[in-house]
C-alpha cells in the first residue's frame, strides 16, 4: 500500500494539472467576455449552464461524483461570470439609468412629509434630520407619504423602516418596491414609550390602552402586568394620545412618547415602559430622484430569487467575492406568488466603487427584478 506521502505526491501532480486547466479555462472565458462586451450580450446563460451541468454529470459514474462534479462546475462557471462582469463594468456597460451623485440635499428649502400627526415619532425623526424649523406637513398613512413624494407635493418623506425591538416595518419595505422613490438618508432616534392618560387618572381605573401595534409590542412586559386592559391598535402613537384627549374618558390611556403626551395635554402615568432600554427606530429619508450624496456608505437593494435550491447562496456570493460587508438581510413574501420571496439587503459601499459595480452587475443578471433602493 502506498504511504500517505506518496499519495499526496500523486495528488500534487493531478492538482497541478487542474490548476493549469483552470487558468486555461478562465482565459477562454475572458475571450467570451470580450465577445459579449462587443456584441452587447448578457453574461449569464442559464440554458448553457444547465446543459453543461448535465453533461459533466453524465461523464462520471457514481452518484456521489455526479453531485461533486456539478458543485465544482457551478463554482467554476460562477467564477467565469464574475470575471466577465468585471470586463463589462470596465467597458462601462452598466445598464439602466444611473444614480446621480450630489453634494447636498438642499434641506434648508425642502418640504418634508411625515406619517402621523403632531407629536409622532416620525416628526421627532424629521426634526433630528432636517432641523427644528423645517417646512413640513403630515399625512395619515405611509402610502400617502410615498404618494406625496412621487407626485412632488413634498421633496422628502421620513418613514420608519426598522425598530431595534420589533424588527422591520414591513409595509414600508413593500412600498419601497412599489414606488419609484429612493432612499437618500437615514436617522436613528431613541424610542421611549410612556403610558399617558387624562390628568389625574389612576392606573387602577384603566380599562383600555391605545397605541400603534409596534409600540404595544415594544411594551409587552409592562402591559402583561395589566392583562385586564384591552389593547387597541391605531395608526400611530400620536393618534392614540389625541384620542385620549378627545374622548375625555379616564379609563383610557395611550402608549406614546412624553412629547406626544405633552402636545395633547396628557399626564404621564408611567414613564419609560419599554421592554428593552435602548429601544430605537431607524427612519429613512426618501425622495423621488435617483440621487445619492457624495461619500454615501450604505446601499440598500432588493431582488427576487428563482425558486431553485442554492439560488440565494449564489447571489450572496457576489458580496463575498467583491469584499462587500452585508449589514442586513430581510425577506418579504411576493404578492400573488405563495411561498416565493423578495430579499432586501443592506451592504456597505458607494455606487462609484468598482467592487460595488461588479456585484450589482452580477446581481442584476442573476436575480429577478433587482432594484437599487438607494445609497446613503
Ligand atoms: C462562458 C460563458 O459565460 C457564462 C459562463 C459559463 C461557463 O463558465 O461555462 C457558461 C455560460 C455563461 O453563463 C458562456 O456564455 O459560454
Amino acid at each position: 500500500m502506498a504511504t500517505l506521502e506518496e499519495l499526496r505526491g500523486q495528488l500534487d501532480v493531478v492538482d497541478d494539472q487542474i490548476v493549469k486547466l483552470y487558468e486555461e479555462r478562465m482565459k477562454i472565458c475572458e475571450q467570451v467576455g470580450e465577445y459579449k462586451v462587443e456584441a452587447g450580450r448578457k453574461v449569464f446563460d442559464r440554458v448553457r449552464e444547465k446543459e453543461k451541468l448535465q453533461n459533466v454529470a453524465s461523464k462520471v459514474s457514481s452518484d456521489f461524483d455526479k453531485k461533486g462534479i456539478q458543485e465544482l462546475y457551478q463554482q467554476l462557471m460562477s467564477m467565469s461570470r464574475k470575471l466577465q462582469y468585471q470586463q463589462l463594468v470596465k467597458a462601462g456597460a452598466l445598464g439602466r439609468l444611473p444614480f446621480i451623485e450630489i453634494d447636498s440635499l438642499g434641506v434648508e428649502k425642502a418640504r418634508v412629509v411625515f406619517q402621523g400627526m403632531e407629536g409622532a415619532y416620525g416628526q421627532a425623526a424629521m426634526k433630528t434630520y432636517f432641523g427644528e424649523d423645517c417646512n413640513s406637513y403630515s399625512v395619515r398613512t405611509f402610502r400617502d407619504a410615498m404618494e406625496a413624494i412621487e407626485e412632488g407635493a413634498a421633496d422628502y418623506a421620513v418613514l420608519p423602516i426598522e425598530n431595534s425591538t420589533a424588527g422591520a416595518v414591513n409595509e414600508v419595505y413593500d412600498l419601497l418596491v412599489e414606488f419609484e422613490n429612493y432612499i437618500v438618508g437615514e436617522v436613528i432616534i431613541p424610542i421611549t414609550h410612556t403610558l399617558a392618560g387624562l390628568p389625574g387618572a389612576q392606573l387602577s381605573e384603566l380599562k383600555r390602552v391605545y397605541s400603534k401595534a409596534e409600540a404595544l409590542m415594544q411594551t409587552t412586559r409592562f402591559l402583561e402586568e395589566h392583562s385586564d386592559w384591552q389593547q387597541i391598535s391605531v395608526a400611530n402613537t400620536a393618534i392614540a394620545a389625541k384620542k385620549i384627549l378627545d374622548d375625555q374618558d379616564r379609563t383610557q390611556a395611550a402608549v406614546c412618547s412624553a412629547y406626544a403626551a405633552k402636545v395633547y395635554g396628557l399626564e404621564v402615568l408611567e414613564d419609560n415602559i419599554n421592554d428593552e432600554s435602548g429601544n430605537c427606530t431607524r427612519f429613512i429619508i426618501v425622495t423621488n430622484q435617483k440621487v445619492f450624496l457624495k461619500g454615501a456608505k450604505k446601499i440598500s437593494i432588493c431582488f427576487e430569487v428563482p425558486h431553485e435550491s442554492g439560488s440565494l447562496y449564489h447571489l450572496l456570493s457576489h458580496f463575498i467575492y467583491n469584499d462587500l460587508n452585508m449589514s442586513k438581510i430581510e425577506s418579504r413574501p411576493i404578492e400573488g406568488r405563495s411561498w416565493e420571496y423578495r430579499f432586501f439587503v443592506d451592504f456597505e459601499g458607494n455606487l462609484e466603487e468598482p467592487g460595488v459595480k461588479n456585484a450589482l452587475r452580477g446581481l442584476r443578471e442573476e436575480s429577478r427584478s433587482l432594484k437599487i433602493l438607494g445609497n446613503y
